[in-house]
């Protein structure tokens, strides 16, 4: 009213003046404070304008009447959104404020080097003028904080594999992705529920760790190995870490990797909130390559990856000629300087054979957690009854379950291999149970002859012998997390290093 008063009385040459007076005044009295959050802020896309955009729809589906919603690419969940010209009122931390949508119809005549929407699009944010500073400073960290969760919650996981050897795509990419779908989650599976809480427990400190490892002056990592027979569930728990976490996941192959320095470049370009697989990494790293026979025990940067069966050989230097990249780089790459590039990111390793490992790769601080992937146990198995029957252990007669508890730990069966039985049977769950206990009779008789054959015949070589005993050494000093472990794990390395002098391997 005010203004279209004075646009009648004044002429136009003081009318601007007085405006802008009146509107000084105006914000001397008032109590409160405005910020436009505007949807392009000169000629880029204003990352705080989508940021208060999807941390508002988080509000706005439970207040709104009338919400905009969306779907982004990659994202399998739809985002609500404020309609034009809505409001809603957000508190944080005993500080209220208020959110408005302004869309208003663009100017037709700005000049601009690329088309711009036909509508100027941005948030209005008011808040009393006492509470400037929190606004300011902590609320608005806490909304980027936000929209990055949910956007990475609304956006479907993503599989990266470097499988294109190291060619770069149209954007300079060395990594391919795909949607990861996998379905495997802590709760399918088949493992011992304490050591099942333990990783659970530990992989929740790390994701919300990032103040213990500022303080600490530790880089934001961590180093999972998990070892055990094929069909343990060693991709399985990958899965259920990443879909537990939310992470994407990079499947490293080794064997494309020509060179350390391409191996840094990979690292260089995978995002934080990540799993970096290396599965199989006894089959990468072959260790029949080491070039220095005589030198030995601390030459762990003498191997060469390659893979297993091809003969090996190859260049001298680190990033040397030929197809190899060295132990030593494959350490960097997950401990050095490097490794600390980028954030919050999870190292995972896979091996059937943890004895054939070099020991610097077991060394302690290097792994965080060696994680025993077992054949089933009788705990491991009733989840899977669970999972494939719908059986609670109710459900099996109780004089069943006690059989199959007994044969269970001699049996050595794997949950792929006990799986297979119950999907095979599971139209008829009672036939499925007998058929499982079956095969788990069958299976460690098995065992039984064998072992009492291997008696007889004593007929084990050195090599053997050395490698199990190695093996048990290695069991023995890595159960889950632990100081005690890693110092036991230590040890083992010096064994280690020292009858590398004398043995073959
Ligand atoms: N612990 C488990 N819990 C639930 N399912 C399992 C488990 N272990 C294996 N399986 C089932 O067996 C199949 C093979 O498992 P997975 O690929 O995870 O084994 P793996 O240990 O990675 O084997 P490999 O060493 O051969 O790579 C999966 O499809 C999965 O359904
Ligand atoms: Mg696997």
């Amino acid at each position: 009213f005010s203004q279209s008063l004075i646009q009648v009385v004044f002429p136009p040459e003081i009318r601007f003046a007085i405006l802008k007076i009146i509107h000084r005044i105006c914000n001397w009295f008032s109590a409160y404070c405005y910020y436009d959050i505007t949807e392009i802020d000169g000629v880029n896309t204003n990352e705080l304008y989508n940021a208060v955009q999807l941390y508002l729809s988080s509000y706005a589906c439970v207040t709104g009447n009338r919400l905009s919603l969306t779907r982004g690419l990659n994202s399998s969940s739809i985002t609500f959104g404020l309609s034009n010209n809505d409001s809603l009122i957000d508190a944080f931390n005993g500080v209220k404020v208020h959110w408005e949508h302004v869309v208003t119809p663009r100017n037709s005549q700005t000049f601009s080097w690329r088309p711009l929407p036909e509508e100027k699009r941005g948030f209005l944010l008011r808040a009393k003028k006492k509470d400037k500073s929190v606004v300011l400073g902590d609320y608005l960290d806490f909304v980027m904080e936000k929209a990055n969760e949910i956007r990475r919650k609304n956006q479907d996981r993503l599989l990266y594999t470097n499988s294109r050897g190291g060619s770069l795509d149209s954007r300079g990419h060395p990594w391919e992705s795909v949607p990861f779908k996998h379905p495997s989650t802590f709760e399918t599976l088949a493992m011992d529920p304490v050591k099942k809480a333990e990783i659970m427990a530990d992989l929740l400190d790390f994701a919300n760790g990032e103040s213990f490892y500022q303080r600490t002056g530790r880089a934001w990592k961590r180093g999972y190995l998990l070892y055990g027979p094929p069909g343990t569930g060693k991709s399985s728990m990958i899965a259920a870490m990443a879909n537990f976490l939310g992470y994407d996941i990079y499947d490293l192959e080794l064997t494309e990797v020509h060179t350390n320095s391409e191996l840094r470049k990979l690292l260089m370009k995978t995002s934080s909130k990540s799993i970096i697989v290396i599965e199989d990494i006894d089959c990468s790293i072959n260790l029949t390559n080491r070039k220095n026979n005589s030198s030995s025990s601390n030459s762990s940067s003498n191997y060469n990856v390659s893979p297993p069966g091809s003969g090996g050989g190859g260049g001298s230097s680190e990033d040397g000629g030929g197809n190899t990249i060295t132990l030593s780089g494959l350490l960097n790459f997950t401990d050095g300087l490097w490794s600390c590039c980028g954030s919050e990111r999870i190292f995972v390793f896979t091996t059937n054979h943890i004895e054939k490992l070099d020991p610097a790769l077991l060394r302690s601080g290097r792994m965080d957690m060696h994680i025993h992937m077992s054949y089933s146990s009788f705990a491991a198995l009733k989840i899977l009854l669970k999972n494939f029957l719908g059986y609670n252990e109710d459900d099996v007669e109780k004089e069943l379950l006690e059989q199959l508890e007994q044969v269970m730990e001699r049996a050595e069966m794997t949950p792929a291999d006990i799986s297979e039985v119950l999907i095979k049977n599971r139209r008829n769950k009672d036939k499925a149970v007998w058929e499982l206990l079956e095969a788990l009779k069958a299976r460690a008789e098995m065992k039984d002859n064998k072992g009492s054959n291997n008696n007889a015949g004593k007929n084990n070589t050195i090599e053997d012998e050395e490698q199990e005993k190695r093996a048990l050494l290695v069991e023995s000093s890595n159960e889950i997390g632990g100081d005690e472990s890693q110092e036991k794990c230590n040890k083992c390395d010096d064994v280690n290093d020292d009858e590398k002098a004398n043995t073959k391997w």
